[in-house]
């Protein structure tokens, strides 16, 4: 059983920041669960454009409020707020608002490595564990 507090992944090599997020990754390849598990703080009035092109992602909104703006699909708008789940099912790609601070419980298959930002084009690297 593995067992991980928030607050352990804090300023470790767990945690990655970029100008719009910061990723708490409980769960990495490393562990062999098969996927991996964040907690992700998207801060308020920050506008992210994503396109996990190597990844499938399921993101559930626990706290604040925002949208995605889905670009894969004529610019489809979805409010998001504590409570919405969505999931990536067509490696969309997509615009994230936060107009607060929002906090999201991720899922990627396959499972991130660890290091990962995003590039450019907001696209995460495929990875493995060396
Ligand atoms: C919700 C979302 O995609 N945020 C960007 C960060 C990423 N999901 C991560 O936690 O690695």
């Amino acid at each position: 059983m593995i067992i991980r507090k928030l607050a352990d992944l804090v300023d470790t090599d767990r945690e990655q920041k970029a100008d719009t997020w910061a990723s708490r990754r409980f769960l990495l390849s490393g562990d062999g669960m098969g996927f991996s598990l964040h907690d992700t703080l998207i801060f308020a009035g920050t506008e992210t454009p994503i396109h996990y092109q190597n990844h499938l992602e399921a993101v559930y909104c626990i706290e604040g409020k925002g949208r995605i703006k889905d670009l894969t699909h004529d610019g489809e708008v979805h409010e998001i707020e504590a409570g919405t789940m969505y999931a990536l099912s067509e490696n969309e790609k997509h615009l994230l608002i936060a107009d607060t601070q929002m906090r999201m419980i991720c899922v990627f298959n396959p499972p991130l490595v660890g290091p990962e930002t995003h590039d450019e084009n907001g696209v995460y690297p495929l990875l493995t564990d060396s």
